[in-house]
């Protein structure tokens, strides 16, 4: 099964809303004087929820092909949770995805496999579809546990969750060692974390559902290193942080086929 590939920019908390405006103009320009196949690559941005209606409104207001999604959500639908944002909220605003269990999150949240994974349950029943973070910290790295821990994370993140909300979601790997730091990981690091995600969805469901995910890279992910990356059979595309905040840049990455 051919999966369409997803380069997603994680904004992170970087951009106001007019600062916004003026990069989703400048990606769309980019890919568009590029000549773009939108249907071949999938392009997302993830601003801040700040950002959201702006990009909305842009992004409808020029027919842009670009999607775009939320960095977090609750998990609860509504009611008395000061500062919290509902799944119902995002669809409202036209979110297509929403980041989950970002190793940004998990360490300065506290938050959990299994919040994770309830995260991306909400973030499916409401329409969306989930990009379930998981990666390993350097001390993981340097005692050659990572395929252990990793999937470890990802067991607890499915716990309850079917398979067709499986095929439906992303899973992006992100060795936390290599997260804004300028230290990629090399493509044979990342395929075979990615490649091992892929056996173990296979085993927890079937071929069908493991041939359906879409699996992401990321970590220092720039123009200048995404397609041998992208070149490794599991890998069906990255989430950019850093890289995202340039439009000529993140439309370079996008354009990592060209
Ligand atoms: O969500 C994106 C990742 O944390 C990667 O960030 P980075 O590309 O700045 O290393």
């Amino acid at each position: 099964m051919a999966r369409t590939p997803l380069m997603a920019g994680n904004w992170k908390m970087n951009m106001d809303h007019l600062e916004a405006i003026h990069l989703v103009q400048g990606l769309n320009q980019e890919l568009t004087d590029a000549n773009f196949d939108f249907s071949a690559v999938e392009v997302a941005v993830i601003p801040p929820f700040t950002d959201i209606r702006s990009v909305q409104t842009v992004v409808e207001g020029d027919e842009m092909k670009i999607k775009y999604g939320a960095q977090d959500v609750s998990t609860h639908e509504n009611g008395a949770y000061t500062g919290e944002i509902s799944a119902s909220m995002l669809s409202k605003l036209g979110c297509s995805f929403i980041v989950v269990g970002h190793s940004e999150r998990r360490e300065y949240h506290g938050e959990s496999d299994a919040l994770v994974g309830e995260k991306a349950r909400v973030a499916l029943a409401a329409g969306m579809t989930p990009i379930i973070c998981c990666g390993e910290g350097l001390d993981v790295r340097k005692a050659g546990n990572q395929v252990s821990h990793v999937l470890a994370q990802i067991d607890g993140a499915l716990a309850g969750m079917s398979a067709d909300d499986v095929k439906k979601s992303v899973i992006a790997y992100e060795p936390i060692w290599a997260i804004g730091t300028g230290e990629v990981a090399t493509p044979e690091d990342a395929q075979e974390v990615c490649g091992a995600i892929r056996v173990r969805v296979g085993e927890l469901y079937d071929a069908a559902t493991a041939d359906a995910v879409r699996i992401l890279y990321g970590g220092s992910v720039k123009s200048a290193n995404v397609a041998d990356i992208m070149a490794k059979e599991d890998v069906d595309g990255a989430l950019v942080g850093g890289a995202s905040l340039k439009a000529d840049e993140f439309a370079k990455i996008a354009r990592f086929n060209a």
